[in-house]
């Protein structure tokens, strides 16, 4: 291989301050070192949490650095020690790592992993506490440990998942994050059953995945509630049953939502990151065991709140990350879902650009008509 061992000089889209437009640069990617991995991305999308830690308002947010969790590639080189991931291997880098060795990994009770947790929330890589990405010997932090707005980056082994090489990698790159999220969230998290009735806060890429979970988990009702009535149709397809608007209430939604439903939902889910909102969906659910599950991430300082008396008469408040997917060993599996037609990707693919257009991508984001934008990395 011409670039093993040797820094890599490619294009990276740069987050300098926070909300400042993007920039394009010359980025130096040094090779991976022991448990690492660099990967050549060709494909990735961007998230509502991009945005979010673009914004400022998150609390790990630092600057600068290189964005970028939802995307595929293929491995360019792998450092010492790295035995299960190979040059040439298709590849979704995957922010929740599975070391498969941790406390974490190792209870059975949650698809979270600490190996690498602390070095990521710190956007520097595990083995010296460094970044391995610089503009000009200027370090530039990673981000959630995937930093896939860059045409090659470096991640940890754990946090590599390893693909089917035939599935299109502009296509399963978006089960780096929002699908699985949603879908998780219905099937890990929640365990919606068969006839159980369902609401869903917030019409976007992570809303419908959840009423496309609802779904093919054989729910009776699934309830879609979004400001922007525009969502509608587009949800219909993936599943929601019937559409409420809040703004067409002069009552809180979710006593609209007890009224449509004899005394609330079976499940909720908050795919939005509105406090506000994640109250609405716990105090919609049915008195006795009603669960609402919290998707969206909500900004730094917010916090929620409620009468405990809503839990103390059985209502269950969670919340999942990643949908509770275990991330190296389910990735594959959705995958190879998608490839049998058994899951959606392609319908939540509203847009395609490069990555020149990153700034583009970002206000189509904010504009209501996209559910993801896919960008090209390579010409
Ligand atoms: N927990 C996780 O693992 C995880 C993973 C991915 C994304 N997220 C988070 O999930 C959230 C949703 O992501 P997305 O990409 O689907 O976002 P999105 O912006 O595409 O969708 C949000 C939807 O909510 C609607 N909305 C906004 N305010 C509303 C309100 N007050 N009432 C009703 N509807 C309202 C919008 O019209 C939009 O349709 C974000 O906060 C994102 O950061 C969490
Ligand atoms: N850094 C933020 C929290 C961000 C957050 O909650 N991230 C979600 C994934 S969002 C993907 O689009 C998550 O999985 N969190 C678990 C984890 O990060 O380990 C903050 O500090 O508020
Ligand atoms: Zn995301
Ligand atoms: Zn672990």
């Amino acid at each position: 291989m011409a670039t093993q061992g040797q820094v890599i000089t490619c294009k990276a889209a740069v987050a300098y301050e926070p909300n400042k437009p993007l920039v394009i640069e010359d980025v130096q990617v040094a090779p991976p070192q022991a448990g690492e991995v660099r990967i050549k991305i060709l494909f990735t999308a961007l998230c509502h949490t991009d945005a979010y830690t673009w914004s400022g308002k998150d609390p790990e947010g630092l600057f600068p650095c290189i964005l970028g969790h939802e995307a595929a590639g293929i491995v360019e080189s792998v450092g010492e020690g790295v035995t299960e991931i190979q040059p040439g291997d298709h590849v979704i880098p995957c922010y929740q790592a599975e070391c498969r060795e941790c406390k974490f990994c190792k209870s059975g009770k949650t698809n979270l992993c600490g190996k690498v947790r602390t070095a990521t929330g710190a956007g520097v890589m595990m083995n010296d506490r460094k970044s391995r990405f610089s503009v000009n010997g200027k370090p530039i932090y990673h981000f959630m440990g995937t930093s896939t707005f860059s045409q090659y980056t470096v991640v940890h082994d754990v946090s590599v998942a390893k693909i089917d090489p035939q599935a299109p990698l502009d296509k399963v790159c978006l089960l780096g994050c929002g699908v699985p999220t949603g879908l998780g969230a219905v099937w890990n998290t929640a365990k919606v059953e068969p006839g159980a009735t369902v609401a869903i806060f917030g019409l976007g890429t992570v809303g419908l995945a959840v009423a496309e979970g609802a779904k093919s988990a054989g729910a009776s009702r699934i309830i879609g509630v979004d400001i922007d009535s525009k969502k509608y149709d587009l949800a219909k397809n993936f599943g929601v049953t019937e559409f409420v608007n809040p703004k067409d209430y002069d009552k809180p939604i979710q006593q609209v939502l007890v009224d449509l439903t004899d005394g609330g939902v079976d499940y909720s889910f908050e795919c939005i990151g509105n406090v506000s909102v994640m109250r609405a969906a716990l105090e919609c659910c049915h008195k006795g065991w009603g669960t609402s599950v919290i998707i969206g991430v909500a900004a730094s300082g917010q916090e929620i709140s409620t009468r405990p008396f809503q839990l103390v008469t059985g209502r269950v408040w969670k919340g999942t990350a990643f949908g509770g997917f275990k991330s190296r060993s389910q990735v594959p599996w959705l995958v190879d879902k998608y490839m049998k037609k058994e899951i959606k990707i392609d319908e939540y693919i509203t847009h395609s650009l490069t990555l020149g257009d990153i700034n583009k991508a970002f206000d189509l984001m904010h504009e209501g008509g996209c559910l993801r934008c896919v960008l090209k990395l390579h010409e």
